[in-house]
């Protein structure tokens, strides 16, 4: 079912600072800011070649990373999103096995324009997972 690792987001307090820090001491190719008010955050790329990195910022005041933050000041690993070919199935599959799909459980589309859902982080491990469908 889960394909490539799409990509590990890394919520930080100040995005514009965390995308310096990459593109001027690791040397990174850091993309344009997005703002995505339908996810409460903003978020940067890093193509990695092998996958992606996402910072994210909180975006709005009801931002889903704001309590994160407030328990990680200075930020901290946030979520993996793992690629699947049909996230419907996919949330089928993981909801008779037990897990949660957040939200109302309908996909919604991520930064890339594809359909994404996430998956509780007590479900797997302490993990918060994405899912995108590619
Ligand atoms: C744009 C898109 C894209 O890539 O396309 C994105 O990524 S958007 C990325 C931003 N959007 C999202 O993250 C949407 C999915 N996330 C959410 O719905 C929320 O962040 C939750 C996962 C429900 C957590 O919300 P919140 O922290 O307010 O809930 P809570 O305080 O009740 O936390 C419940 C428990 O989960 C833990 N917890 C919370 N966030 C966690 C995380 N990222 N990783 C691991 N554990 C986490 C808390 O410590 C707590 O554990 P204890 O019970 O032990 O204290
Ligand atoms: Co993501």
């Amino acid at each position: 079912m889960i394909g490539r690792l799409n990509h590990i987001a890394i919520a930080v307090p100040d995005l514009a600072a965390a995308s310096a820090k990459y593109r001027n001491l690791l040397g990174a190719h850091v993309g344009q800011p997005q703002p995505l008010p339908e996810h409460g955050v903003t978020v940067v790329f890093i193509d990695t070649g092998n996958t992606k990195v996402e910072l994210l910022e909180p975006l709005g005041d009801t931002s889903p990373i704001a309590a994160f933050l407030e328990r990680n000041p200075s930020g901290g690993m946030h979520h993996i999103c793992f690629e699947v070919p049909d996230i419907r199935a996919a949330a089928e599959v993981l909801k008779s096995g037990g897990a949660r799909v957040l939200g109302d459980g309908s996909p919604r589309t991520g930064a890339h324009g594809k359909p994404v859902l996430f998956l509780h982080p007590k479900d797997f491990d302490g993990t918060l997972i994405e899912l995108e469908e590619v």
